[in-house]
C-alpha cells in the first residue's frame, strides 16, 4: 500500500523533508538539514547566489535519512521553497542519477536568491511596466534575467531553461523538457498577470527578453509529471506536483479558520491573512505599498507584508559576533551562540535600545537601511541588544501590516510558524506582545509539511 506523501521545502537556509501518512492526515518522519549554500559577494554587484549543487546534495542526503520502508511506500512528491530566485540549466545534462537512487545537480547556474541586490532602483525603472497589480523588485527572476541580458548577455547562452530552485528540482525528479512552475512562483518573477495567469509575453518580447526562459505556467495543485528514477526507495513513476510557493504553503499547513492571520518567521518574515473569495487584486502598480497580495489558490489572494528581514537578522549577528570573536582570537559554535544570546535576552524583559533591523531594505523601501538609537551606557548587554533585535523585528513587521489593518479584515488570532520563531522564545515572546490577539503556533517544518497536506487533500 502506498501510503505517505513526501512534501519537501528547499529553502533559503535549511531543506525540509515530511512524510505524512495519508490514512490520519499525521507526520509520520520528518527531517531536516541546513544547506549551508552561500556564496561570498566578490564582484561587489550585492550578488547574493547560492550553491546549487549543494543545496540538491543537502536535499539528497535529507531524504536519505528518512525512513527507507516508508519511502518504499510514498505515493506522490510535492516541492516547495523560497520564492521569486533564479537559476538555469540545460535540460538534457541538469542532473545526473547514481546508483538510480541518488541525485546530483549538473552543469546548472548557481541559485540567485530573492536576497539579490543587483538591481538598483534606477535598473528597476528602466525596465518595461508590468501589466501586474504586483510590482518588480530586485532578487525577482524576470528583473534577475534583464540584468543578465545587460550586463552578461553570453551568461543566458549557455542555458535553455530557467526556474525557481524548487522547480528545478522538479524537472530534474520528472526529466522534463521544459520548466514548469504554478501562479504561486511565476507572480514572485515579475511579469505575470495573476487574472489571466499568463506572463506578459507582448511587453518582454518588446524589450527583448529571452522568452524560451520563462516557464510553462500549469496550475497550482496540479501534478507536474512522474519521477523517472528510483529516488531512495521511492519508486520510478511516482506522481510529484508542481511546485508551490514557501510562504503559501506555510499558510495551508496552519490557517485553520479563515480569522486567522499567519506569521512566518524563517529565514525572511511573512506576515498574511486570506482575502475574500471574490476579491479582485487592484489594477495598477502599487510599489509603495508595504502590503501586497499574492495568488493562493483556485483565483483566491492572500495579503501579505513580505519582509526581508526575518531570522537572517539574527543570522547576521550571529554572523557578525562570530567575524568579531575570530578576530579576538575566540571561538564559538553558531548553535552555541545562539543558546547563550537567546538565554542573555530571556533574562532581559525589555529594552530601552531601539533596534530597526531592516539590513536588506524592504521591497516597498529598498533604501531604508537598519539602525540603532537610544544607546546609553545601561543598555549596552548582549541582553538588551538581542531583546532589542527581536523586538525591531516584530516591529518591523507590524509597521508594514499594523495590528488595526489585521482587525479590521476581521483577524483574530495569530499563527506563528517557521523555525526561526520555533527555536527563539524572545522572538515568540515578542510576538505575543507585539498582538493584542491571541497567539497559536504552528507544527514545524510548516511548509514541507503544507505541501504533502495540499496533495493528499487534492490526491
Ligand atoms: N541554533 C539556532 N537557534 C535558534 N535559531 C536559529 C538557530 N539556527 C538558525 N536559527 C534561525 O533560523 C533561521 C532559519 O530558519 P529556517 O526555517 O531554517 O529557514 P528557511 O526556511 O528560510 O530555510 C535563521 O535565519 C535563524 O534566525
Ligand atoms: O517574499 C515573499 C513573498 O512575497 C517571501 O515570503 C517568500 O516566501 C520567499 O520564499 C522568502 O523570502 C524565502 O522564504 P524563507 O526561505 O525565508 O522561508
Amino acid at each position: 500500500m502506498s501510503n505517505f506523501i513526501l512534501g519537501l521545502d528547499v529553502g533559503t537556509s535549511s531543506v525540509k523533508a515530511v512524510l505524512l501518512d495519508r490514512g490520519c492526515r499525521a507526520i509520520a518522519a520528518s527531517q531536516s538539514l541546513p544547506t549551508v549554500s552561500d556564496l561570498a559577494d566578490d564582484s561587489g554587484i550585492k550578488a547574493k547566489e547560492q550553491d546549487t549543487g549543494r543545496i540538491i546534495d543537502t536535499l539528497d542526503r535529507c531524504i536519505g535519512l528518512l525512513p527507507r520502508d516508508k519511502l518504499q511506500h510514498v505515493c506522490c512528491i510535492g516541492l516547495t521553497g523560497q520564492m521569486h530566485g533564479v537559476l538555469f540549466w540545460k535540460p538534457k545534462s541538469g542532473c545526473v542519477w547514481s546508483n538510480s537512487d541518488s541525485l546530483t545537480a549538473k552543469d546548472t547556474s548557481q541559485l540567485i536568491t530573492w536576497q539579490d541586490g543587483r538591481c538598483s532602483n534606477d535598473f528597476l525603472t528602466s525596465l518595461p511596466r508590468p501589466d501586474s497589480h504586483l510590482s518588480v523588485a530586485t532578487g525577482f527572476g524576470c528583473a534577475t534575467i534583464f540584468w543578465y541580458m545587460k550586463h552578461k548577455p553570453k551568461f543566458l547562452e549557455d542555458f535553455t531553461v530557467a526556474g525557481t530552485i524548487q522547480d528545478y528540482v522538479v524537472s530534474m525528479l520528472c526529466g522534463l523538457d521544459r520548466c514548469v512552475m504554478t501562479p504561486q512562483n511565476a507572480a514572485s518573477w515579475g511579469f505575470f498577470n495573476t487574472s489571466s495567469n499568463q506572463w506578459n509575453e507582448n511587453i518582454l518580447k518588446g524589450a527583448g527578453f529571452p522568452l524560451h526562459l520563462l516557464p510553462k505556467c500549469v496550475p497550482s495543485g496540479s501534478l507536474a509529471g512522474k519521477t523517472c528514477s528510483q529516488w531512495h526507495g521511492i519508486p520510478a513513476g511516482t506522481p510529484v506536483g508542481a511546485a508551490l510557493g514557501d510562504f503559501q504553503c506555510s499558510v495551508y499547513s496552519c490557517m485553520s479558520e479563515r480569522t486567522d492571520a499567519v506569521l512566518n518567521i524563517s529565514t525572511s518574515a511573512q506576515l498574511t491573512y486570506a482575502m475574500p473569495a471574490d476579491f479582485k487584486p487592484p489594477d495598477s502598480l502599487q510599489p509603495a505599498s508595504s502590503i501586497s497580495y499574492f495568488p493562493y489558490f483556485e483565483s483566491t489572494y492572500l495579503a501579505v507584508a513580505a519582509s526581508l528581514n526575518g531570522g537572517n537578522v539574527l543570522a547576521s549577528f550571529v554572523e557578525m559576533l562570530t567575524s568579531w570573536m575570530r578576530e579576538l582570537g575566540a571561538e564559538l559554535s553558531d548553535s552555541c551562540l545562539y543558546e547563550k544570546l537567546i538565554h542573555c535576552a530571556l533574562n532581559q524583559e525589555t529594552s530601552n535600545l531601539r533596534v530597526s533591523p531592516t539590513i536588506l531594505g524592504e521591497r516597498h523601501d529598498p533604501l531604508c537601511l537598519g539602525h540603532v538609537t537610544g544607546i546609553s551606557t545601561s543598555n549596552l548587554s548582549l541582553g538588551h541588544v538581542i531583546r532589542a533585535l527581536c523586538h525591531g523585528v516584530l516591529d518591523n513587521v507590524t509597521s508594514m501590516m499594523p495590528v488595526e489593518h489585521l482587525q479590521q479584515a476581521g483577524v483574530r488570532r495569530i499563527v506563528g510558524s517557521g523555525s526561526a520563531l520555533a527555536r527563539n522564545e524572545v522572538l515568540r515572546q515578542e510576538v505575543e506582545k507585539a498582538f493584542p490577539l491571541q497567539v497559536v503556533y504552528g507544527q514545524n517544518a510548516d511548509s514541507a509539511l503544507g505541501v504533502a497536506m495540499i496533495l493528499c487533500d487534492r490526491l
